[in-house]
């Protein structure tokens, strides 16, 4: 439905974007990350006809995305969504439905459906009066009134308090097990690795890791072992009544058994540990990722950044016999 191949984009003798290729398919939502200046914005406005490639090609649905028919064929949803304060939320989504010349019987059911669920309240306050989490869901509801096929989304959950986040979020996600195909660039990896089917991750204008969450895991990522004993070997450290040394492989997990037996002990437990999204993106991009989000051991949330001592997120038990 989205197909980029070789997009570039040059301002003066800048290059914001150097080269990308990558499609989505319908009934897919698409994640573009990357840090502060990656290009995410300047590859989506291209997909909305926004602006033009300097080179390579940008489709939607097959046609040319700058072409007016695909402009008005998508649903675009900018990084700032200034609204018209004077207007209600309704009156508002039915000016730009008679933009997009949508019938008004047709035009009022499709605004009532997007706002009931989005759960919109305060339909007729003043856009200027309403929080901006609202604002943000009426600039959703707007991306909808021409019931478009694909919907481009710059930072969608951007500025939103967790609860409207994870709201949005699984809107999004229902729009596109509708069939719409989605695309969506983001800072917060926990959004990415929830509600994403591929990704690709965007650094100084190209893409430096692509596919599923766990295709750039197996690609980018590391796995290390935490063996349990329950003496003391070399380089273990205290870990309540055990010592914990952590290796990177199934060979180094056999020295520290090996070093166990020999001092008269045993491997308790082994635990593999598998690379965050954040710490690939530190890897691939170099930075951390601005907005990414903690959240504390113990918690049994999902989390981007957790990747402390003691956040088992990544752990996975496998039998202290593994490798033997
Ligand atoms: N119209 C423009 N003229 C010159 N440079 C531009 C223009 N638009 C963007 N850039 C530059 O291109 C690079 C990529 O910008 P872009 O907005 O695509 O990044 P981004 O990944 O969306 O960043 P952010 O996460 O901060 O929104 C940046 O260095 C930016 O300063």
């Amino acid at each position: 439905m989205i197909t980029v191949d070789g997009l570039r984009k040059v301002y003066g003798d800048f290059v914001a974007v150097h080269g990308s290729t990558f499609d989505v398919e319908p009934g897919e939502i698409f994640g573009v990350v990357g840090p502060n200046g990656a290009g995410k914005t300047t590859t989506l406005k291209t997909l909305a006809g926004l602006i033009e490639p300097t080179a390579g090609t940008v489709r939607v649905a097959g046609e040319h995305a700058g072409d007016p028919e695909t402009r008005t064929a998508l649903g675009f949803l900018p990084e700032e969504s200034p609204l018209y304060e004077d207007m209600t939320a309704r009156s508002y989504l039915r000016f730009f439905a008679d933009l997009y010349e949508v019938p008004r019987d047709t035009a009022d059911q499709r605004i009532e459906t997007a706002l009931d669920d989005l759960e919109l309240e305060h339909r007729d306050r003043r856009l200027g009066d309403v929080s901006k989490g609202m604002k943000r869901k009426v600039a959703i509801a707007r991306s909808l009134v021409n019931d478009p096929d694909v919907l481009v989304y710059d930072e969608p959950a951007s500025g939103l308090d967790p609860l409207t986040t994870n709201y949005v979020l699984e809107y999004v996600r229902e729009l596109a097990d509708s069939g719409k195909t989605v695309l969506f660039s983001a800072h917060n990896l926990y959004h990415v690795e929830s509600v994403c089917d591929r990704v690709v991750i965007m650094n100084e204008g190209e893409i430096v890791a692509r596919g599923t969450v766990d295709e750039i895991r197996a690609d980018h990522g590391e796995t290390s072992y935490r063996v349990f004993t329950t003496v003391p070997v070399e380089g273990s450290d205290p870990d309540g009544d055990r010592h914990v040394s952590v290796v990177d492989s199934m060979d180094a997990v056999e020295a520290v058994r090996e070093a166990a037996a020999d001092a008269g002990g045993e491997v308790a437990d082994i635990r593999t540990r598998e690379s965050t999204l954040e710490e690939i993106f530190l890897d691939v991009a170099g930075q951390p990722m601005p907005g990414s989000r903690r959240i504390e051991p113990g918690s049994d949330s999902p989390t981007a950044a957790g990747n402390q001592e003691g956040d088992d997120r990544a752990d996975a038990e496998v039998s202290p016999e593994a490798g033997e």
